[in-house]
């Protein structure tokens, strides 16, 4: 229990000196066609040099105009043979597995148990592997980032009530798509495509917000959130067949509020976790959006966009965020900024085809890298 308990103090030591935002990035393996007239399973244009695992190495093998990669960013340096050097908190070979992503990120799991608000967010292009890192595949050692906190949360739970805390579990699953709120945990589908929601504030002193006619579930045990994740994959897929692989044009917020209270010790505490799959990053100059892909093109640009705003807003310290410019930050603005804790991951494509995405993503990713939003808050009472 010491040992956990001074994991946690450097823990949030090393997090405040970093100002409370981290940003890990992510290569997947090479898979199935992809496989197809390689020499190797691993991507040859991507390098890890490191042995403490904090630089990725980009390299164009063949021709790239240079100017093509507009270089901004002061971390990212340009060598030559156009390597591009990216450094992040932690960078996740093709070989790494979810047991070791998880060991990375389970810190902050334990923050949201501690009282804290929590945001961890999936950034990339669309097939870059955001979904299998937040909620993975199946049931074993592929299973990701919201599972295992969900079995990291609930592990605490008897030594909790043993020590005479009275903890509570209450699960939200919504996705934005069009700046159009739905609720994945609905019963019914219909409902689900009726129900409008809005975003307000809960009270007139308070920055916390919640959404109007949202489904919350209050859950006992784990087995209960895993029923609650496929029905939200579900009603996923329905609205995916109706509007073509909307998954990925989609924004998802899976939301964990822990509230706990110990008549004991009089205290109190309410801490909130999220896991957010971001909608594929990729510009619209690559995409070649029309029609609806255009609208839907354009919405994800305009809140990713929004999303940076307010993390550099918050940076530098800004009098006004501009939280409400998009659903996205808005539903999140009580979890982004000085009280709480942010880490990205930028997921990465190991295609070469998806060189420039690929740029385009670690430099979105370095800015983010290199904010700092100040220091978490407990919200303990
Ligand atoms: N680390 C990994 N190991 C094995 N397979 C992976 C890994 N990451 C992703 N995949 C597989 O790659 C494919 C694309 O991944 P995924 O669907 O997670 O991408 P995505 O970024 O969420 O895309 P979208 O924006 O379309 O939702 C999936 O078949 C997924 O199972």
């Amino acid at each position: 229990m010491r040992e956990e308990s001074m994991r946690r103090k450097l823990h949030n030591t090393i997090q405040e000196l970093k100002g409370n935002i981290r940003v890990f990035s992510r290569v997947r393996p090479l898979l199935g066609d992809e496989l197809l007239g390689m020499d190797s399973d691993v991507p040859q244009h991507i390098n890890f040099p490191d042995p403490d695992k904090k630089i990725l190495e980009l390299e164009k093998l063949a021709g790239i105009t240079p100017n093509e990669v507009c270089e901004s960013v002061a971390s990212v340096r340009r060598g030559s043979n156009n390597k591009y050097e990216f450094q992040f908190d932690r960078v996740f070979p093709p070989s790494s597995t979810q047991t070791e992503v998880f060991h990375e990120i389970s810190q902050l799991v334990q923050s949201a148990l501690d009282g804290y608000n929590v945001c961890i967010f999936a950034y990339g292009q669309t097939g870059s592997g955001k979904t299998f890192t937040m909620e993975g595949r199946g049931t074993g050692d592929n299973r990701g980032m919201i599972p295992r906190s969900v079995e990291k949360i609930f592990a605490t739970r008897d030594d909790l009530l043993s020590k005479g805390w009275i903890v509570s579990y209450l699960v939200s699953f919504l996705e934005i798509y069009n700046e159009t709120i739905r609720d994945l945990l609905v019963q019914s589908r219909s409902q689900a495509d009726s129900t409008k929601h809005d975003i307000k504030l809960v009270g007139p002193n308070t920055n916390e917000v919640f959404v109007t006619d949202l489904t919350t579930v209050e859950v006992q045990h784990q087995d209960a959130v895993q029923v609650l994740l496929k029905r939200a994959l579900e009603n996923r897929s329905v609205a995916e067949t109706k509007c073509n692989e909307r998954s990925s044009r989609s924004h998802s917020i899976f939301r964990m509020k822990i509230t706990g209270s110990n008549s004991v010790t009089a205290e109190s505490c309410v801490g909130l976790l999220n896991l957010v799959d971001l909608a594929g990053s990729e510009r619209l100059k690559e995409s070649g959006s029309q029609g609806q892909r255009l609208k839907e093109t354009q919405n994800i640009n305009k809140s990713l966009a929004n999303l940076s705003n307010v993390i550099m807003a918050l940076a530098n310290k800004e009098t006004h965020v501009p939280y409400r410019n998009s659903k996205l930050t808005h539903l999140l603005q009580n979890c982004l900024g000085g009280s709480s804790k942010m880490l990205m991951f930028v997921n990465v494509s190991p295609k070469e085809e998806c060189f420039q995405e690929t740029l385009n993503s670690l430099r979105f990713a370095t800015q983010v890298n290199q904010c700092n939003i100040g220091q978490a808050q407990k919200k303990v009472k």
